[in-house]
């Protein structure tokens, strides 16, 4: 059996991988593909966003990657041989979606170390996807992002739509200082050429040496604002403070309060609420509501009707020192109830 390559797509909260991999699998392919779905939080919302067929879509959630993801990981591609076999046909590629708090390293570590993974799966490439408008703030600040960018075989720089060529400019340099050895790709949502993405075997475990030395290059983080800790196999942090808030009702939300709820939060919260989504069952409305936004930016689209499946809604927040009992506690507000229907 030929091995099955793997893509792995990574790059800050946000920074637009749902989109591109929806317009790759838009593309008018001749392969199977399976997306493995990585989130941050204890709710997955992006599998739903994600348009491949339910059975093709692998959703592994977990809230700190590095204390659960390589276990998952090898369970979850351990599932997909398993699917091959029972369907006997064979994926042809692969795509994980990392969480945007992910660090790629024990990702691709998992493949090295697990000798089964090394029998079936190669790794094709690690693409690390930069937002333009944010990239430069989330460098300066998370040192996630800076791992993502450090271990990346390719750049692709999105929102290029909103970023000026200054901005663009500045953010190449940095990029270039913390990793010399990638290409740098401007992402065209409209031309986005499939074998750009996949089959460039680009990966080169010998790269990973580099990563020490772009992260000691990256001064501009500071240190004390992280926490660390050690487990068995690897060192890893995660800024501190960056927490995950999920809530979810099955009762249908009202529409006006709802929007001046999140709002007031985006105003209030600003760079510090670095993502939310949420798929929404809003009062009187018949179709899916999807809410999503990144800092100030904010989008929100109806999306297919609701069918005869549990109608619930479900809403994550990832953002720096949020206080958690203070949004749920709000966000029942915006529930609707008797009173409310009157
Ligand atoms: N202006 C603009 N917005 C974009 C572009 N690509 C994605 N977005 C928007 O950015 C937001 C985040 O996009 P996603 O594709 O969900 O980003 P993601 O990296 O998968 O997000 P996480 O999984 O939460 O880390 C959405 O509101 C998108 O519509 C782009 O090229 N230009």
């Amino acid at each position: 059996m030929q091995k099955i390559p793997v893509t792995i797509i990574t790059g800050f909260l946000g920074s637009g991988k749902t989109t591109v991999i929806n317009q790759l699998l838009q593309q008018p392919y001749q392969e199977r593909i399976a997306v493995i779905v990585n989130e941050y939080g204890e709710i997955g919302v992006d599998h739903q966003l994600v348009i491949n067929s339910e059975e093709e879509i692998f959703q592994m959630n977990n809230g700190c990657l590095c204390c659960t993801l390589r276990s998952d990981l090898s369970n979850v591609l351990h599932s997909i041989l398993e699917v091959s076999k029972e369907q006997e046909t064979v994926f042809d590629r692969i795509i994980i979606e990392t969480t945007g708090l992910a660090e790629p390293g024990p990702i691709v570590q998992t493949f090295f170390r697990l000798p089964y993974l090394q029998e079936y799966f190669v790794i094709d490439s690690v693409m690390t996807l930069v937002d333009a408008v944010n990239g430069l703030h989330q460098i300066a600040h998370y040192e996630e992002s800076v791992d993502q960018i450090a271990f990346a075989d390719k750049i692709w720089l999105t929102k290029l739509d909103e970023a000026d060529s200054r901005a663009e400019y500045f953010l190449r340099q940095k990029l270039v200082s913390l990793n010399p050895h990638a290409e740098i790709e401007r992402l065209d949502k409209t031309d986005l050429p499939f074998d750009h993405f996949f089959g460039q075997q680009l990966f080169d475990a010998a790269n990973l040496t580099h990563l020490d030395e772009a992260k000691e290059d990256s001064c501009e983080i500071n240190q004390t604002d992280t926490h660390y800790h050690d487990h068995d196999e690897h060192h890893h942090s995660h800024t501190h403070g960056i927490t995950s808030i999920s809530l979810r009702t099955d009762r249908p939300l009202h529409p006006v309060r709802l929007d001046e709820w999140i709002s007031e939060l985006v105003m209030t919260f600003n760079m510090d609420l670095l993502r939310y989504k949420g798929i929404l069952q809003l009062y009187g409305d018949p179709n899916k509501i999807v809410y999503q936004g990144v800092n100030m930016a904010m989008q929100f689209y109806r999306a297919e009707p609701w069918e005869n499946e549990n109608r619930e809604s479900v809403l994550v927040f990832i953002g720096k020192d949020l206080p958690e009992k203070e949004i749920k506690r709000s966000f029942k507000a915006c529930i609707m109830d008797e009173e409310l229907i009157k």
